[in-house]
């Protein structure tokens, strides 16, 4: 009996899990994670035969089975062990059947997998660091020439450092390619002949429509062991010689000599004052975090702001120190931690369970094709169409991952994406019509969608009740589940339209309501 139940459920598995033949792994490891995700237990050859003996004991007398595995059954796997199903398989008329909802949670687990693996070509959230170019050195140098032994300062001022500017760009739908350390390039040192040094290159990120941009407090440095924070006063002269060394440029051989000068001392002073009135600017506005809604089309925006470039030696030229040996250090750009979300802006969001059709829907609509197949989860990035009209009005359209019961508490996908859904005018509720019961579908969606946004539900919708091609089934649940629309609170004038995407009929009438739902609220 065992054996037949075995061939049911291999051939079970092989139907809907789409899973390789477990005969084809012998080996205990190779089994361990396909019973994991199936919630099997592996157990030696010769304990299952002395449980399927008690087991087999148990039936005989009809009596309570003592331990628990006894309740469960037994398959043999490979050579060497056997896989003891665990609840969410039941035996029915000799069947295995697996629980839909649990199977979908089993499955979650590939689907995280595969939503980490690092080769994935789509990214909606991510932390970026971003740091502006560090400025150019000021460079001290002298003017000689023939005749002019001892001419003028003459060295140049250092480069500024280049910034980071958002771009949005229409070309780009994913936040994957952008690179978690952002650095615009750092200025070029003055040189001598009065020669500036070359401002640092610009870096121009492009990032889609839609991108939302929230700055966030810098990681919290781990704490050393070390007596790092005691005070000793030897230190002080040491500090100051690094703040000294990282901010000024000394003529050669003067590194020891300038710092006792009295020109020194005075430019020393006017440069902390320069400093300290840069730094009041930058803490005025430090409390006002940065956010940026980039969701037009080539808005660009300054995100960090590279350094100021070093000044020369004829910077600290006055009317008593006629040969400054002293000039400036570039500054450091600016540094911002970033979290870049993309919520995708489309004029209408396709919102269903899985397999209900919308990606079928979309090819029938648009230009799109996302991959269209009869398992759940088969889209697994946000895809948007383009409805081209006979006038030359489009109307874009986005189709996201299906949710399922408890997507809030990140069931299945969860329903993060549904962020990219949140701004689309008009909501689509695709509902597979021959399902058993489109309007428990249908609450579903209700519920999951409140409980992601209190009050989206109340945004103009249109149901697509999809694959009315499936008459026997179709025909009798349509008036039932009209009747059970018209019964919710927020959709009493929501239409129902039956329609086959698959087949491509009744569409031209979605198309159309679409357009003037759109027209109608913008
Ligand atoms: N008979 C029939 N089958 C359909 C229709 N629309 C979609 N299907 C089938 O339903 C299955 C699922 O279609 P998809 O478009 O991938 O469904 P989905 O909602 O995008 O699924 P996920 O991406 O997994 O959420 C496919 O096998 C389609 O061929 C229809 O109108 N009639
Ligand atoms: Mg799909």
């Amino acid at each position: 009996m065992w054996r037949s139940i075995f061939a049911r459920f291999h051939q079970h598995v092989d139907q809907r899990m789409r899973l390789r033949p477990i005969h084809f792994v012998p080996h205990r490891w190779r089994l361990l994670p396909w019973a994991r995700t199936r919630n099997c237990a592996l157990l030696p050859l010769s304990l299952s035969r002395t449980i399927n003996s008690q087991s087999s004991e148990s039936d005989d007398t009809n009596a309570e089975p003592e331990s628990d595995s006894t309740q469960k059954p037994i398959l043999p796997v490979g050579e060497h062990d056997v896989a003891i199903i665990k609840d969410d398989v039941t035996v029915e008329n000799d069947t295995l059947l697996l629980d839909s909802e649990k199977a979908l949670q089993a499955r979650n687990k590939s689907i995280q997998y595969k939503l980490r693996d690092k080769t994935r070509q789509f990214a909606d959230f991510v932390w970026v660091t971003v740091k502006g170019g560090r400025g150019g050195d000021g460079c001290v140098a002298f003017f000689r020439e023939k005749f002019i032994p001892k001419g003028p300062p003459s060295g140049g001022n250092g480069g500024r450092g280049g910034d980071v500017i958002f771009v949005t760009s229409a070309n780009h739908t994913s936040l994957h390619s952008i690179p978690r350390t952002i650095r615009a390039s750092d200025g070029e040192s003055g040189k001598g002949h009065h020669k500036h040094g070359h401002a640092g290159k610009d870096i121009i990120v492009p990032v889609p429509l839609g991108t939302v941009i929230r700055e966030v407090d810098p990681p919290t440095k781990t704490k050393r062991n070390d007596d790092e924070g005691e005070h000793h006063p030897e230190d002080e002269q040491t500090m100051l010689e690094k703040k000294r060394a990282a901010l000024w440029v000394h003529y050669p051989r003067y590194e020891e000599a300038n710092p006792l000068g009295s020109y020194f001392f005075e430019a020393e002073k006017m440069v902390e004052r320069e400093q300290r009135y840069h730094r009041y600017l930058r803490e005025k506005g430090a409390d006002r975090k940065l956010f940026l809604d980039l969701s037009t089309p080539a808005e660009q925006h300054i995100v960090t702001k590279g350094g100021m470039g070093g000044k020369g030696n004829p910077h600290f030229l006055t009317s008593e120190n006629r040969s400054p040996k002293f000039a400036t250090r570039g500054q450091e750009g600016q540094v911002r931690y970033l979290t870049l979300e993309l919520k995708t802006i489309a004029d209408a969001g396709l919102v269903g369970l899985p397999n209900a059709g919308k990606s079928t829907f979309l090819t029938a609509v648009s230009n799109a094709h996302p991959k269209i197949a009869p398992y759940p989860f088969t889209t697994l990035n946000p895809f948007i169409g383009t409805i081209d009209y006979r006038d030359r009005f489009q109307l874009t359209v986005a189709d996201i991952p299906g949710l399922i019961r408890g997507a809030h508490k990140n069931i299945g996908l969860g329903h993060s994406f549904l962020r990219h859904v949140e701004r689309s005018k008009v909501f689509v509720y695709v509902i597979d019509l021959a399902g058993e019961r489109p309007w428990d579908d249908w609450n579903i969606l209700q519920e999951e969608l409140e409980k992601y946004l209190p009050g989206l539900t109340k945004r103009p919708s249109l149901i697509v009740a999809n694959k009315a091609d499936i008459t026997d089934v179709a025909k009798s649940n349509l008036p039932l589940f009209e009747e059970s629309v018209k019964a919710s609170t927020n959709y009493e004038d929501t239409i129902v339209v039956p329609v086959s995407a698959k087949y491509r009929k009744n569409i031209l009438k979605v198309t159309t309501l679409l357009r003037q739902m759109v027209e109608k609220s913008c």
